[in-house]
């Protein structure tokens, strides 16, 4: 198959290189100092075990996607508009388009762009990052759980195979929207109080006021998602993302790393979209309301600074 990667960073080059190693025409659409070094040399992911080279079509022109079958959608949040409109203009009508990402809004931003009828979407489960320009590493499980926004089409099962077949473990959901709240319950727990304190997983665990604090936010997100209409039993889901995060302890959020380097977080889909349909729903979410005016503050200073540099 002719796959695209919209946003070659940590999880759209992991993902692309798995499945150009499994044959298929990759084209990964980068930009900045990270094209430039994958231009030159190829794309290395550095897994537990083993290092692979990736020899794709390392691009800056997004009309480089025209005519692929299918894009891994995988920019930042923050990105999301932007590259859906530039893609929209270029790929096929019949082209189909994966969000990777976290949160749950790129799914009504992408349905708004391309129709809900060949937009799919994953719960991505992977810790990737970005350690040098052309290199990517990826520690700990692998895991894609899928599903088409508009269960009526039958186009999920294809791209569960082009997985499976590439050796991801993927599997098939009919309700992905209620899988990708799942882990924004997770994300939203962790991934701004780490990113406003510093602390890795298992430092907010081991903290009594730390954990304390991420366990109100998470009951204050389950509340907002039982609002919404997404099935959640409060006291078992609590218990599960705790469980989980133990096994993810050393981990520094991607939002955390985000801000280590200096790169804009992505705020809006981890805590403002949750803020804002609290509002909207009459949910109290204060402790999350006050994380997001800090980080809020926080990413626009750092966007200050970036510009001052320019
Ligand atoms: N990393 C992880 O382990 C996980 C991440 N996720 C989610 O996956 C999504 C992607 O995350 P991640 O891969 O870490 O992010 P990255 O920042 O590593 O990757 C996004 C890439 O897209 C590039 N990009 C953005 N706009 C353009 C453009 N117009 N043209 C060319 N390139 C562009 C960015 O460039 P630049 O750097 O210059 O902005 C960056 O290289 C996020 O929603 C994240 O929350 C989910 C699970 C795990
Ligand atoms: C915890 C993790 C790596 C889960 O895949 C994640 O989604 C993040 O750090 O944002």
């Amino acid at each position: 198959m002719n796959i695209g990667v919209a946003g070659a960073g940590a999880v759209g080059c992991y993902f692309g290189g798995r499945l150009s190693e499994a044959g298929h025409e990759v084209t990964f659409l980068a930009r900045g100092e990270h094209l430039h070094a994958m231009s030159q040399q190829g794309l290395v992911i550095q897994e537990e075990e083993r290092q692979f080279l990736v020899d794709g079509i390392f691009t800056g022109n997004v009309a480089a996607l025209g005519d692929v079958d299918l894009v891994l959608f995988c920019v930042k949040s923050n990105d999301t508009k932007e590259m859906a409109q530039q893609l929209k203009a270029v790929i096929k009508e019949r082209t189909l388009v994966m969000t990777m990402q976290n949160g749950v809004d790129n799914e009504e931003i992408l349905n708004d762009v391309f129709g809900a009828d060949r937009v799919l979407s994953a719960v991505t489960y992977i810790q990737a990052a970005v350690d040098e320009p052309g290199k990517v590493s990826q520690q700990g499980r692998v895991k894609l759980v899928l599903g088409a926004l508009d269960p009526s089409t039958d186009f999920a099962s294809a791209v569960v195979s082009l997985m499976q077949e590439a050796g991801v473990d993927t599997v098939q959901s009919k309700n992905i929207r209620v899988r990708k709240w799942n882990k924004l319950l997770w994300n939203a727990t962790f991934n701004p109080l780490s990113a406003i304190s510093g602390a890795r997983v298992g430092e907010i665990l081991d903290d009594d006021q730390l954990r304390k604090t991420a366990e109100t936010i998470c009951r204050e997100v389950i509340d907002v998602a039982i609002h919404k209409g997404i099935l959640v039993e409060p006291e078992a889901t609590v218990s599960h993302i705790f469980s989980r995060a133990e096994m993810a302890r050393q981990h520094r959020t991607s939002m955390l790393q985000d801000r280590l380097r200096g790169k804009r977080m992505e705020v809006e889909a981890m805590c403002g979209y949750i803020t804002k349909q609290g509002a909207l729903l009459g949910v109290q979410i204060p402790a999350l309301q006050s994380i997001y005016s800090v980080l809020n503050f926080v990413n626009d200073q750092q966007n200050k600074t970036s510009v001052l540099k320019t």
